[in-house]
């Protein structure tokens, strides 16, 4: 393990602000592709070559699938499916795999995110948390950003006693470049409501993410 990074929170104008500029992108198709061809050049490829001939294409379009959660609202992925509920005790959904891409280096971060909730009279279909975990993951990030993201989209749509967020992650660009450490990963959490206050819940939920499953 490399770090114990706490959450790192935005205010919902600086994370509306830091996404807006990426919906409608302002360049071409072609335009991003050109791109790509001049960075094989400068990577001493011949673009020409038939191995090569589409790249500019598909990383074009890789490129907007690992960004596409840019184009996604937690309106529409959500679908309606918040429902009212009586329950009280801790939802856990546990080793959601995640992938993203940092902003820094646009290289993979491969991971997990553990989600818990208390609800206060609203329970969310438990897919939605992990559609939640991948909207936020398809877009550049930080892992700070990534986990408080995940943590306020559940906060501000359920209004629970209380979040509990935690990734745990790799890093590409310090796996296979710059320091290369593999085996190096990174924890971050957010904790919010109860599980910020009070320390016996958030003992309860670090226990429930390090229990092995009976069925594994
Ligand atoms: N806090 C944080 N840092 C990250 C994350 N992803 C990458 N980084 C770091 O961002 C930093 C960027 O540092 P720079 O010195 O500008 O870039 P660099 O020369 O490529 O740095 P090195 O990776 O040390 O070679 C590096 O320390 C990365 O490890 C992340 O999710 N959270
Ligand atoms: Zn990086």
């Amino acid at each position: 393990m490399t770090a114990l990074i706490p959450s790192q929170k935005l205010t919902a104008n600086q994370t509306i602000s830091a996404l807006s500029t990426q919906a409608n992108p302002p360049v071409s198709e072609a335009e991003m592709q050109a791109a790509v061809r001049t960075l094989l050049l400068g990577m001493g490829g011949d673009p020409d070559r038939e191995g090569l001939r589409d790249t500019p294409k598909r990383v074009v379009k890789a490129l907007k699938f690992l960004t596409s959660g840019y184009q996604q609202s937690l309106d529409e992925l959500l679908n309606g499916a918040v429902f009212s509920e009586n329950a009280n005790e801790m939802v856990l959904v546990r080793d959601i795999d995640l992938f993203s891409s940092c902003e820094h280096h646009i290289l993979p971060i491969i991971g997990r995110a553990h989600v818990a909730y208390i609800p206060n009279g609203k329970v969310i279909g438990l897919s939605k948390i992990a559609r939640i975990c991948e909207m936020y993951g398809r877009r550049l990030q930080v892992q700070e950003r990534l986990t408080a993201q995940i943590a306020d989209a559940l906060q501000g749509l359920l209004q629970p006693q209380g979040v509990a967020v935690v990734v745990e992650a790799t890093h590409m660009c310090m796996v296979m470049r710059g320091v290369q450490k593999p085996g190096s990963w990174t924890v971050t959490s957010s904790m919010q409501g109860i599980f910020a206050d009070d320390a016996k819940t958030r003992h309860e939920f670090m226990n429930l993410i390090r229990h092995s499953p009976s069925f594994h």
